[in-house]
């Protein structure tokens, strides 16, 4: 790689940062608003952690977290980091030729049916072909122990219930009270 290729893949990782954190709001924005989402999330984690609030999380913790993957992809589904990707309409409508039906239910058991594997490039919070994001996996791993190791130890929910998620610029606003589980 040259050195401007080099400075241009820093740079997009560095936008990728502020989509990681971005992500991060809406899916504790989705996770406050629904509370059965968040009992079973708990319950994952959990299962997985049994109390332990500090030991570090292992490779075979992240696997066995599926259900805050099942949460990201949902998140990721309906609120992009990148909203020009959206895969999601409130009103039913008819495009291409192609009658979508509404779809407003945040249902991350969506993405736990076995075997589910969305079609190709239907998924496309991180693009597609050759240039798809190289930060993909990295931004997974990260969003998911994020997840479990801010909900294993505290508890976090939206200031206002019923605010909608402000977005000015790159930059999402989001207020939230946090508080340590027993
Ligand atoms: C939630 C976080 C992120 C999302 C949703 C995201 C999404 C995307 C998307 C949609 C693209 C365009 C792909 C295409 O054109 O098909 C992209 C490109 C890119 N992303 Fe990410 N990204 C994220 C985080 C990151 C991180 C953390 C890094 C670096 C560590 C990163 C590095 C890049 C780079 C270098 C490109 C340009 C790839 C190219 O043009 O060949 N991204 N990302």
């Amino acid at each position: 790689m040259t050195d401007t290729e080099i400075r241009v893949n820093l740079f997009d990782g560095l936008l990728g940062v502020n989509k990681t954190a971005n992500m991060f709001s809406f899916i504790i924005y989705y996770i406050s608003r629904n509370p059965d989402v968040k009992k079973k999330m708990l319950k994952e984690i959990d299962s997985i952690f049994q109390d332990d609030k500090i030991r570090p999380i292992t490779k075979d913790d992240y696997y066995s977290l599926s259900y805050c993957e099942a949460i990201v992809k949902e998140v990721a589904r309906i609120l992009p980091a990148m909203r020009s990707f959206s895969r999601y309409t409130d009103k039913s409508d008819k495009i291409a030729g192609y009658q979508w039906p509404a779809d407003i239910l945040f249902n991350p058991d969506r993405w736990m049916v076995e075997n589910f594997e969305p079609k190709k490039n239907s998924f496309i919070m991180f693009g597609g072909g050759l240039r798809s994001c190289p930060g993909r996996k990295l931004v997974m791993i990260e969003l998911v122990c994020f997840i479990a190791l801010l909900f294993r130890k505290y508890d976090v929910n939206l200031v206002d219930m019923n605010s909608l998620i402000k977005c000015k610029a790159d930059y999402v606003k989001l207020i939230v009270e946090i508080k340590p589980r027993n």
